[in-house]
């Protein structure tokens, strides 16, 4: 994709991007851009870079090499400082002031932020704080942390949220209110980019997806074509009794591996091959339940040799 200086269309690019830390290589030569409108989410191991990626793009971080746009703008210096209004942030270890309140904290970041105090009420009632906003943070629970995390993050309506880890110790309801919050925002124009460890969480809500190992891009898009690219296999169960002709018959398929297990059957096959598996399955009178597993994380991980990957 080609990136045009000044232009919004690319809401936030990174183009051959690398940062050091003394020995340590924390990104490598990173190419990524993320369309305005859009929801990036970025996935790796401990270590594999997210933060720094989300740290340069605020301008926390200068890249050792290359260079990094957000809404059209060098990060840093005067042209970053205008941009930042736009800008909202979860770090990933949320710290507040324990001795004032929810609202007095969300308070203080409208001024830094220069956004006004007006909507502080409305933002906190927005991820369930309201009521709480008058207790000090000290008494806040891990979730309520997170939650006040995310208001400030979305204080001013950001055109750009940059959320690391943003669902640690919420609640799922509390994560699904989030996620309809997202989705709000982005209807609205606005661009996401979130890191997690989740996939099953973001598989969803994200637009793409990209693997971070060690600091380089392994791989970029929807979870689909992701898989399709690692051509991961499903794993589908299905129970019932006496169902050896049904296994025979998919092990007749091509692409298809099916074995008899306690109470039914484990069966692989490859995306294409799945709605045939299940056609047959469901066409047999015995079975009496099935569950499709699609690939999983740990197997996208392991596909792109990245089990049992930790910090270090
Ligand atoms: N300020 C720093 N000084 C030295 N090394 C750093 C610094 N910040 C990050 N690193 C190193 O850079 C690498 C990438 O760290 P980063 O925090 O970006 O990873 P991450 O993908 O966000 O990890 P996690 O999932 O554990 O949060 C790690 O090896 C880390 O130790």
């Amino acid at each position: 994709m080609s990136f045009e200086e000044g232009t919004e269309a690319v809401a936030a690019e990174l183009a051959g991007v690398s940062k050091r830390f003394g020995d340590t290589e924390a990104v490598r030569e990173l190419d990524l851009h993320v369309p305005k409108g859009r929801i990036l989410g970025l996935i790796g191991h401990n270590a594999a870079g997210k933060t720094t990626v989300m740290k340069m793009l605020l301008g926390i971080l200068t890249p050792t090499t290359g260079r990094v746009r957000l809404l059209g703008r060098e990060p840093r210096g005067a042209e970053g400082a205008q941009t930042r209004r736009r800008v909202g942030y979860l770090p990933e270890n949320v710290a507040f002031y324990d001795q004032l309140t929810g609202a007095e904290v969300l308070g203080f970041f409208a001024d830094l932020k220069g956004v006004g105090r007006r909507r502080c009420r409305e933002v906190l009632a927005g991820v369930g704080l309201e009521r709480a906003g008058d207790r000090k943070v000290r008494t806040y629970s891990k979730g309520m942390r997170q939650r006040l995390g995310l208001a400030q993050a979305l204080l001013g309506e950001p055109d750009m949220l940059l959320l690391d880890e943003p669902t640690v110790g919420l609640d799922p309801q509390a994560t699904e209110e989030f996620y309809a919050r997202l989705e709000e925002l982005r209807s609205r124009g606005a661009t996401i980019i979130l890191s997690s460890h989740i996939l099953a969480e973001i598989e969803e809500r994200a637009d793409t997806l990209a693997i971070l190992g060690h600091g380089r891009l392994l791989a970029e898009g929807n979870l689909r074509a992701l898989r399709q690219r690692a051509g991961l296999r499903i794993r589908i169960r299905v129970r019932g009794r006496d169902l050896g002709g049904l296994r025979d018959t998919l092990n007749a398929l091509e692409n298809v591996g099916a074995e008899g297990d306690g109470d039914g059957l484990r069966v692989t096959c490859g995306e294409a091959q799945k709605l045939t598996v299940l056609e047959r399955v469901t066409a047999t009178e015995t079975v009496s339940d099935v569950e499709v597993a699609p690939p999983s994380l740990a197997d996208i991980y392991s596909h792109f040799g990245l089990a049992g990957e930790g910090a270090g």
